[in-house]
């Protein structure tokens, strides 16, 4: 089993750079299929999802633009613990198809507070993609996450994108945490 180390924790492969791809190209398809004659607006959340973004607009044959946001948590005094704040939020979605790209839904909390705050602009539609789903974290569901790339044990993960401790995201497979 190849493994590998990030700072100070070991790794082992998970998914390779081939199957992502191959992944992403027919999630591509139904992108396709699903937005035929439609102009989408895919919203990438930085900084994890850069490298699936790249990957995924290159199987895109209908027009389409492409936005990149952030989401800043820090520990807040509201009952939730964790307050987030959207930063570099697009203007102008309106009545626009918006199509939001994650790396990774975990407790799905970002991404559901990404999709109740861009619903506040009116866009005539809004869907999710993410490459990886923990199903059994997830604490939102998440009704418009509709491009799942592969659903994933609740480990963690790092590479292609995802860090560990902000390492690893230049990784060009996934690996996952062994055990200890
Ligand atoms: O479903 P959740 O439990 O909310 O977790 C998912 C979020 O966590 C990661 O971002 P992170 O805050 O690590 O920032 P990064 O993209 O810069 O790595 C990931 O990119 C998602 O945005
Ligand atoms: O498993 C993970 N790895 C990296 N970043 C993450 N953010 C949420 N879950 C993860």
């Amino acid at each position: 089993m190849h493994k590998i180390k990030v700072e100070d924790k070991e790794f082992e492969i998970f998914l390779e750079n081939d199957t992502l791809n191959k992944r992403i190209r027919l999630l591509g398809i139904q992108i396709n299929v699903d937005y035929e004659g439609k102009c989408p607006l895919f919203i990438g959340v930085l900084n994890g999802s850069f490298l699936f973004m790249a990957d995924l607009i290159k199987e895109i044959d209908v027009p389409c633009e492409v936005a990149f946001m952030r989401v800043a948590s820090y520990e807040g005094t509201s009952s939730s613990g964790k307050v987030k704040e959207l930063i570099g939020l697009p203007e102008n979605i309106e009545g626009r198809d918006i199509i939001i790209i994650e790396d990774i839904v975990d407790t799905g909390l970002t991404l559901s507070h990404i999709i109740k705050t861009l619903k506040e602009q009116k866009p005539a539609s809004i869907k999710a993609s993410a490459l990886l789903l923990k199903p059994s974290a997830l604490k939102h569901e998440i009704e418009e996450l509709e491009y799942v790339g592969f659903e994933i044990p609740n480990e963690f993960v790092v590479g292609y994108g995802l860090d560990y401790n902000g390492l690893g995201r230049n990784l060009t497979d996934i690996y996952r945490a062994t055990e200890g």
